[in-house]
């Protein structure tokens, strides 16, 4: 489903944190929320999925999503928060199926579909192996694979992650590009935060980029990730180089560095 931000804002604590933001997201894309610290992804992130109070509107398809009651919206929209809390001493498995609860309800028995969708979540973030692991005593990195597979089983045409792949192995930032690809190819819209401007400028289609709580630019990431906008916006000088898969982009000094005699 297409999702459509017009004129977001949101104020915390008195303060503008997000202002006039707005984009046009089209379904079976993988799209890049990046900025610096502070710039605001999280908050965005947290407003679309009703967790902050916001002004301006929200669509997903014909939906209102600041209108949505709960369960209807958990059946729309999948978030992953950047603060990752696993609240229970459940086995992965178990964990992994509570993304299920929204389509079952407590205490119905799983439906075929149910157990396809968490098998085919646990696969991508390759928790197999550690299904019947206690989920808190997991490393940083599998706990973030663990809650990541609870969103990507709840199925939904919507799906945002807060910085999925930071704290992640090299080999597992890859897997998890890759299964945010493949659920994006499958027909849904995937927002997701990243720091790693190799990441973003390899796996997804279309980057936002926000700084002090404005919209700075978005569209196709060679178009957007450009020396002057990285410099603008991180205050970074990169190296570029291309493969045969797309940019690889390493920032490599402070722009105040370069100015430098
Ligand atoms: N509860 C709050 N009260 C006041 N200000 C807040 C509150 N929560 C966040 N902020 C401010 O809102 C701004 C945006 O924060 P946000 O977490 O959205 O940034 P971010 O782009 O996700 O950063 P990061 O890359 O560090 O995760 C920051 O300046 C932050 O200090």
């Amino acid at each position: 489903m297409r999702l459509i931000v017009e004129a977001l804002s949101v104020e915390l604590g008195r303060r503008k944190v997000l202002d006039g933001i707005g984009l046009d997201l089209a379904p079976g894309q993988v799209i890049g929320l990046l900025g610096p610290n502070g710039a605001g992804k999280s908050t965005l992130m947290r407003a679309l999925a009703g967790q902050v109070e916001a002004h301006g509107s929200m669509h997903l398809g014909a939906n209102d999503l600041a209108a949505l009651a709960p369960g209807l919206r958990a059946r729309l929209l999948a978030y992953l928060p950047q603060t990752r809390t696993i609240g229970w001493r459940l086995t992965v498995r178990d964990l992994v199926t509570l993304g299920r609860l929204p389509w079952r309800g407590f205490g119905r028995r799983l439906a075929e579909e149910d157990r396809n969708a968490i098998d085919r979540a646990m696969e991508m973030m390759d928790i197999v192996p550690l299904a019947n692991r206690i989920a808190t005593e997991l490393s940083g990195g599998e706990q973030v694979r663990v809650l990541t597979a609870r969103a990507v089983a709840q199925t939904t045409p919507l799906l945002i992650a807060d910085e999925p792949a930071s704290g992640l192995d090299p080999a597992h930032q890859i897997t998890m590009m890759q299964a945010l690809r493949r659920i994006a190819a499958e027909g849904a819209t995937v927002l997701v935060s990243l720091h790693d401007l190799t990441l973003a400028a390899r796996w997804c289609d279309q980057v936002v980029m926000l700084k002090g709580g404005s919209l700075f630019a978005a569209g196709k990431p060679a178009h957007i990730m450009s020396d002057d906008r990285l410099a603008e916006v991180y205050g970074v000088t990169a190296h570029r180089a291309k493969d045969g898969k797309g940019l690889i982009l390493t920032p490599v000094d402070l722009v105040e560095n370069r100015q430098k005699p």
